[in-house]
């Protein structure tokens, strides 16, 4: 009966933080978690982790998590059973209707001149550094390709990885942002990198936000899903590394990650939790991935055929659109008949042989009407200005002239004045640099001009009477200015070039009909950010993109990029909270490293002999040399450390007492003793001396023998092609060992 209550309870009020049917330490969770938002110096790490504490995990969240067994095991049954799939089970995923699909290095690159052509569908993969993403592009095919370390900044370029046998897919493995084990300079270039390719590919058909389950959405995260919004990319959340978070907590923080990420638009689809390194839950991110794949059938001729290439595809299209064409204008003709033009017009727009299902339509009701064609009216030529965001553009603008939109309006009045072909609407494309250049001019004729810049001002002042000038210069921008608002400026000519980064603070002449152009500046090589890059008052009013560097202002002339670059390096330098972290989970990798030992000490350490009845014999170099040989005596008689030398040499108690513990003798004397000992005991007490692990030639011999003939025989085999090389895969194609399977198991 509570069980029943309980499951509809937790139906009914998903995470509601106002429902009284809480127990009495939730309710006091709650109270200190309102305290806390309420507090406005309290850390939101602090907030984050009450609102993880007060939650409520979403049902359907807790049973994915169960069925799907990406949470971090629990029982030693799951554990066994866990530990059975990863030893004896091989790993070949069906993934884009191919198993265990081929994974070829495509390339890797770190500028734009290396970058692949636009063949296959990309899906990228990024998140910050050590999330697991080159673990989950190799999982996600089942193989071991990418590289992988413990190390944040194990990926330092944009990995391409054409997918399948044909390749159907490319995912790319992204460089992660945040705390990473390289140079600043590398980190910036590559974070650069990832973000103009993000922006900029046509291609790329959905980004894989990697986010680590341990630790959450982090304030770097969500800056990355803001750009990603901004830029009009479709992102899907995948949570790593579940198999180290417990199911109800890994549900907790889902839910909250679902409520806080559903105000997004490009969220192609819910958070996805899985875990690579245990194979869990990667089917369903699988069947997401294979939607995107390329593969296109075509009828030519009667022959049925699969195109594996975008480019291919585009030029089979065209070639079929036009076919189609030429046939229809054959046809036409041929029988020439009466057509609505405007009617055909739409049909070829939309591509639909709508002719015929009209004719079908009419036979049910009335046919549909064609609306009656306006008259054509005079279309103005208007250059829309690059940006997707235009909202985002005049925000900006507003934020440097602040009678932003009274110019407009007086500019786009006087151009429909005027001839209407003059003035468009503004370009803001060539202001990349959030520096612009100013130019004071009156009305109809050009103040003065400088040597230097005097060309390119005549151009501009020209392109007023030639409308052709005007259509190959559309980054001018005319607007007058009412003469009111100018106040003079110290030192400032008429006709004047300023180079301001806030053209708004250059007052005008008073009572002088002015204006005003912004002239396009060539973008200098290291200039990255676009005006969408600034923090308008929008952002910071709403606590977004904080990173971004604020507006110029009259305090830092010329300083846009420098600061915009400090601020930006210093943000994504961030979380070093995390170093430790980081540290951490790769103890032993970043272990400050040993020092070498020194080649003059080297020479000094004396290469131990070990002694046999006939003499002395030289240490074999190699691996576990002391356990095929035994430790020479003398080291041991010597060691200061080593109170008891039977002890040592691992002798049963009842030889200890007897045995010479050599305390004060010297190399020469210890060694005599030892053959003394030894040729004393080798014939009536041979168990004795092994036991003493005294060296002995045959044994030695025989041991690197058979080790020869093992090593000869794996060798072969491999060659046949009966085994896989390395160690895993030895392990894997080990023929089942039906005892040690549980008794669970198939058999
Ligand atoms: N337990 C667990 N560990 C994982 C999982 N995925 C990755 N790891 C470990 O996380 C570490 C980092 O993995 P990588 O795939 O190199 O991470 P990355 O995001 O590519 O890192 P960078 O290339 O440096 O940005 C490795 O030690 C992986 O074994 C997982 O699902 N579970
Ligand atoms: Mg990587």
């Amino acid at each position: 009966m509570f069980a029943l209550c309980r499951a509809r309870l937790l139906q009914e009020v998903p995470l509601s933080l106002g429902s009284r049917w809480t127990s009495s330490i939730v309710r006091r969770r709650r109270r200190a978690l309102f305290k806390a938002m309420a507090d406005s110096s309290t850390h939101p790490a602090k907030v984050q982790r009450l609102r993880e504490k007060s939650a409520r995990p979403a049902v359907d969240t807790l049973r994915y998590i169960f069925e799907t067994k990406v949470a971090r095991v629990q029982t030693q049954e799951d554990r066994k059973r866990l530990w059975y799939d990863l030893r004896y089970n091989r790993y070949a995923p069906s993934f884009l209707g191919q198993i265990k699909p081929q994974m070829k290095l495509w390339t890797a690159a770190l500028h734009e001149s290396q970058l692949p052509v636009a063949r296959l569908p990309e899906v990228a993969v990024c998140g910050r550094s050590n999330s697991g993403k080159s673990t989950l592009v190799n999982y996600l095919c089942g193989r071991h390709s990418a590289n992988v370390r413990r190390i944040p900044g194990s990926t330092t370029e944009l990995v391409f990885w054409k997918v399948g046998r044909p390749a159907q897919l490319c995912l790319v493995d992204l460089p992660g942002y945040g705390f990473a084990e390289a140079p600043e300079e590398k980190r910036l270039q590559w974070t650069e990198f990832t973000l103009w390719y993000i922006r900029a590919r046509k291609n790329l058909r959905r980004v894989l936000l990697l986010i680590d389950g341990r630790q959450g959405l982090k304030p770097s995260d969500r800056e990355m899903i803001s750009y990603l919004e901004r830029h009009d990319v479709a992102w899907q959340v995948v949570v790593t590394k579940c198999d180290k978070v417990v199911g109800k907590q890994l549900a907790k923080r889902l839910t909250i990650m679902k409520e806080d990420l559903s105000q997004f638009r490009k969220m192609a689809a819910d958070p996805l939790p899985v875990s690579a390194l245990k194979r869990h839950g990667m089917e369903a991110l699988r069947d997401v991935l294979s939607d995107m794949k390329v593969a296109k059938e075509f009828v030519k001729d009667g022959i049925r055929r699969r195109v594996y290439d975008m480019l291919e595809q585009k030029r089979l299209r065209n070639a079929e659109r036009r076919k189609r064409r030429k046939e229809r204008k054959a046809e036409e003709a041929a029988n020439p008949k009466p057509v609505d033009e405007a009617h055909e017009k739409e049909e070829e727009d939309e591509g639909i042989e709508s002719k015929d299902l009209h004719e079908i339509l009419g036979t049910w009701g009335p046919s549909p009407k064609v609306p009656a064609q306006e008259a054509p009216t005079e279309v103005r030529k208007v250059h829309v200005p690059d940006d997707r965001n235009t909202q985002r553009v005049d925000a900006f603008m507003a934020s440097l002239f602040p009678d932003f939109s009274e110019m407009r309006a007086g500019a786009s009045a006087s151009a429909s004045r005027s001839s209407g072909a003059e003035f468009s609407q503004y370009n803001l494309a060539g202001a990349s640099a959030g520096q612009f250049e100013v130019h004071l001019e009156e009305e109809g004729r050009l103040l003065s001009v400088p040597a230097d810049e005097g060309e390119a001002i005549e151009e501009d002042s020209e392109s007023e009477s030639d409308e052709e000038m005007d259509s190959v210069k559309p980054e001018v921008r005319h607007f007058e200015i009412k003469s009111d608002q100018g106040q003079g400026r110290q030192g400032l000519r008429p006709g004047q070039p300023v180079k301001t980064t806030k053209p708004s603070k250059i007052e005008l002449f008073p009572g002088q009909d002015s204006r005003v152009s912004l002239r396009r500046v060539r973008p200098q090589k290291d200039q990255l950010y676009s005006e969408d890059d600034v923090l308008s008052p929008a952002d910071y009013a709403a606590g977004f993109r904080r990173w971004a560097p604020s507006a110029p202002s009259p305090e830092q002339p010329g300083l846009f990029m420098a600061e915009a670059r400090r601020r930006y390096e210093r943000e994504w330098a961030t979380e070093l909270e995390d170093v430790d972290y980081a540290r951490g989970g790769a103890p032993d990798a970043l272990k400050p490293k040993k020092e070498k030992v020194r080649e003059d000490a080297q020479e000094k350490r004396v290469r131990m002999p070990f002694i046999t009845h006939k003499g002395d014999k030289p240490i074999l170099p190699g691996h576990g040399k002391w356990r095929v040989l035994g430790r020479p005596p003398s080291k041991i008689l010597k060691a200061k450390r080593t109170m008891d030398a039977a002890k040592a040499l691992n002798v049963k108690s009842r030889y200890k007492r007897k045995r010479n513990l050599g305390s004060g003798l010297e190399w020469d004397e210890a060694k005599e003793k030892w053959a003394n000992w030894y040729q004393k005991n080798r014939k009536s007490n041979w168990d004795r001396v092994q036991e003493a692990s005294s060296p002995k030639k045959e044994d030695v011999e025989a041991a690197f023998e058979s080790h020869q003939e093992r090593r000869r025989k794996r060798m072969a085999q491999t060659r046949q092609g009966m085994r896989h090389s390395g160690g895993r895969a030895r392990e894997v194609n080990k023929p089942r060992d039906e005892a040690a399977m549980p008794d669970w198991a198939e058999k």
